[in-house]
């Protein structure tokens, strides 16, 4: 089933997973204008604009801007590897926990243990994922991986995230990227200083079972 509304809303069935598309007009006012200002997929990220260091605390490296950078500065895709089920990403994240513990003398099946999931972004609430660890093993130019949490509605959260459905003709083959139906979106959310962290909400269902290690 795929469906769609005048509006931009739309209504599919695939693989036990229904998807709503809410209208763009359905958006409060504020973030559709950003939403609006999405470029064509496969815009790079404004590696020039944002440095990769150090943060000095425990959320471990983060991303800085070099400059002042105004409210709605694109940010990028998220640049990741599609993993298109549960049982995949399941698969993939035990391989990975297992070759952490070899190289960290910390032996451990446990996924939380390790960096394995940090990186994942689920894209239709647990159907279909992109996987940015070996995006975000450089360090050296800047992606939306990189981005660390901040909560919404505190002066840290200076960035926000859109959901983007993919126009069918833009799907490309490959290495299972650039390959899913769905995008996502970052723009900075308000005006951002010099040196000044970039931030977005992860939300909730991230840091579930771990909402002690969030700072
Ligand atoms: C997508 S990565 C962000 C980049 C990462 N800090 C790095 O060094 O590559 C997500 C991980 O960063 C850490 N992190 C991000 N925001 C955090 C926060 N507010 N508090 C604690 N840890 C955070 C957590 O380990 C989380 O699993």
């Amino acid at each position: 089933l795929n469906l769609t509304f005048p509006g931009g809303a739309g209504l599919s069935y695939q693989n036990g997973v229904l998807r709503i598309k809410l209208p763009t007009g359905g958006r409060s006012k504020d973030p559709k204008a950003l939403f609006d200002k999405i470029p064509p997929i496969g815009t790079p990220p404004p590696t020039e604009l944002i440095q990769v260091k150090d943060t000095g605390t425990v959320k471990g490296y983060g991303a800085f801007a070099k400059s002042p950078l105004p409210r709605g500065t694109f940010l990028g895709f998220y640049e990741g590897d599609l993993v298109q089920s549960r049982e995949c990403l399941d698969r993939l994240i035990d391989r990975r926990v297992k070759e952490w513990s070899l190289n960290h003398d910390k032996v451990t099946t446990k996924k939380e243990s390790s960096p394995a999931m940090d990186y994942v972004m689920s894209l239709d609430g647990g159907m279909t994922f992109l996987d940015g660890y070996a995006r975000a093993m450089n360090r050296s130019v800047f992606s939306p991986v990189h981005l660390n949490h901040a909560d919404k509605g505190t002066p840290a959260c200076n960035c926000v995230r859109f959901l983007e459905q993919k126009p069918e003709n833009d799907q490309k083959d490959g290495h299972g990227k650039w390959d899913s139906s769905y995008t996502v979106a970052f723009f900075t959310s308000r005006d951002i200083e010099e040196n000044e962290e970039l931030c977005f909400d992860y939300g909730f269902n991230f840091w579930k079972g771990r909402e002690k290690e969030k700072v």
